[in-house]
């Protein structure tokens, strides 16, 4: 298939399109590089063994959408331009998706696969809904993909890693002595050992799901949970990371934050039931895989 990756040099981005062009099908990439950087592109072209036409513009301009969808065609659009829940006001993320939705639908591209960053917020479950009701308008089948917490990296080290403050980035941070110690975000949660539990999904499998939701013709439209069904409290997370990479991480609990979302409960269908997909990557190929990023990093 042909498909067109939005924002295909950010995290989850730059590892789909490893994933789609290690299944066979064709990548443009469309990317503003407002979260991200040419860097990425030149190490996926390294990566892939191949080259891969991008194209450099916000997606919110449906001129060049258009003309970018009449020289091309794509079979699907993958949208993974989303950044963090609460980087960008939802109607900001509506308003670019729309214009996305729109464009695929005058062109006739039949299918739109839109990763999610639902996190625990009211307003993108809203959105998600918009989203979904739109497509369908333009005769669009989205799929829409509602992943738990994305960690890990490529194990190659060259890919970039996602936030910053995520909990796995800080830890790799003190294991690599960039910080002194983790600091634990409350002890007080209805958790094993009271810190905060979370369902840690490698990048890789994510970019996998993304994949198999593309190439699938049998899948319905939808929105789907992905997750692993593991379950990890903070202070696990950090005794994995030093378990598998044989090192002390000095920590300290805190209070709990103010933004810090509450697990995710969801009554939606799992992406595990309807396909083949299955998570592939663990807790330790997380811890693992950042550890060489940051060794990595270290040496430079
Ligand atoms: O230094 C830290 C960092 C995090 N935590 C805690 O560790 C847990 C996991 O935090 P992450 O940031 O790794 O994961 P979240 O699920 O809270 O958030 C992640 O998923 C969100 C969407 O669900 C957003 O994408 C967000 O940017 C991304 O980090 C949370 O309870 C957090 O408070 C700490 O205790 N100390």
């Amino acid at each position: 298939m042909q498909v067109l990756v939005v924002g295909g040099l950010g995290y989850v981005g730059s590892h789909t399109c490893l994933s789609l062009l290690e299944a066979g099908h064709s990548v443009h990439i469309v990317d503003n590089l407002e979260n991200s950087s040419l860097e990425t592109f030149k190490l996926l072209e390294k990566l892939s063994g191949k080259t891969i036409p991008w194209h450099r513009f916000d997606v919110s301009d449906e001129i060049q959408l258009k003309h970018l969808f009449t020289a091309h065609s794509f079979d699907a659009v993958i949208y993974l331009a989303s950044p963090s829940p609460n980087k960008q006001s939802s109607d900001v993320k509506k308003q670019t998706i729309s214009s996305v939705i729109k464009v695929c639908g005058v062109s006739g591209i039949a299918k739109l696969v839109y990763l999610s960053s639902a996190g625990s917020l009211d307003s993108n479950f809203k959105l998600e809904n918009e989203i979904y009701q739109e497509a369908n308008t333009y005769g669009v089948k989205a799929i829409l993909l509602r992943p738990t917490t994305i960690s890990g990296c490529h194990p190659s080290g060259m890919l970039p890693i996602g936030s910053p403050y995520a909990l796995i980035n800080q830890v790799g941070s003190v294991a690599s002595n960039e910080e002194e110690k983790v600091r634990v975000f409350g002890a007080d949660y209805g958790t094993k050992d009271g810190t905060a539990a979370r369902d840690y999904l490698h990048v890789l499998d994510v970019a996998q799901a993304i994949t198999t939701s593309t190439g699938s013709f049998l899948l319905r439209r939808g929105t789907y949970q992905l997750s692993t069904g593991v379950s990890t409290t903070v202070l696990e997370m950090i005794n994995t990371y030093e378990v598998v990479n044989r090192l002390a991480i000095p920590c300290e609990v805190i209070e709990r934050t103010a933004a810090d979302a509450l697990g995710v409960e969801t009554d939606l269908q799992s992406f595990r039931e309807v396909t083949t997909w299955e998570p592939q990557r663990s807790l330790e190929d997380i811890c693992r895989d950042i550890h060489s990023v940051k060794s990595i990093y270290e040496l430079i």
